[in-house]
């Protein structure tokens, strides 16, 4: 089974084009102002019109409010919606009322936070785990911070899941092999700078998940 990828945080038509070009199964628009990834809704519906109906568009938010939500799902054409800090019944509450694929993220540092993915179990698709970021940070992910993945080992997942934090070109080949996740998702690891993706370095990443 091929190992589906996600590109997150694309803002401009060249480096969406490049995630596509190098197989991208899944590409993400990210709606929270304090991040350098953070898109307008013309913006992000410019974007979506570029991604072709194999690849799955999927909106990033951080315990969004409906208005938001409603306002990203329609422009960006999500298929899929990624929730950071959000709550299990709020999430379920979200996933009624988008009908997307919902996915909730759990942040995690060490194994006990893993538990927190039960709770998602009938609210949310699936669980991306995701190294939880320090206190008082600005962004709840895309930070390029990594967990121990040994913290995985033997854990029995609650739903379909994907593996994220700090991954890139260099580590996603080992972080797959060593995890078994089915889907891997990276911001920072294909960037020159915080927002800035590098078209080379998305190829590289999607090539090597495939190696
Ligand atoms: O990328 C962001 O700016 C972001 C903002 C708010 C919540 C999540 C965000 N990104 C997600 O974080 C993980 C890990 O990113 P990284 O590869 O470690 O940089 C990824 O799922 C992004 O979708």
């Amino acid at each position: 089974m091929p190992v589906l990828a996600k590109i997150c945080g694309l803002a401009t038509a060249d480096t969406l084009d490049a995630a596509v070009a190098g197989g991208a199964s899944h590409v993400g628009f990210v709606f929270f102002p304090p991040s350098p990834r953070h898109l307008g809704y013309d913006r992000a519906s410019g974007l979506a019109a570029r991604v072709p109906g194999h690849v799955a568009r999927v909106g990033v938010f951080v315990d969004p409010d409906d208005a938001l939500l409603d306002e990203a799902v329609r422009a960006a054409r999500l298929d899929a919606v990624q929730l950071h800090k959000t709550a299990p019944e709020r999430t379920a509450i979200i996933r009624a009322r988008t009908g997307r694929e919902t996915w909730a993220a759990v942040a995690v540092k060490t194994r006990a936070d893993l538990d927190q993915a039960r709770h998602y179990a009938g609210a949310a698709d699936r669980i991306l785990y995701d190294a939880k970021t320090p206190p008082g940070a600005a962004l709840p992910g895309g930070m390029g911070l990594r967990f121990d993945w040994t913290l995985l080992d033997n854990f029995r997942h609650p739903l379909p899941w994907a593996l994220s934090g700090g991954l890139d070109p260099a580590n996603v080949a080992e972080a797959i092999r060593r995890t078994t996740a089915p889907l891997v998702d990276v911001s920072s690891g294909v960037e020159s700078a915080p927002g800035v993706k590098d078209v080379d370095k998305i190829a590289a990443f999607l090539k090597a998940t495939r190696s």
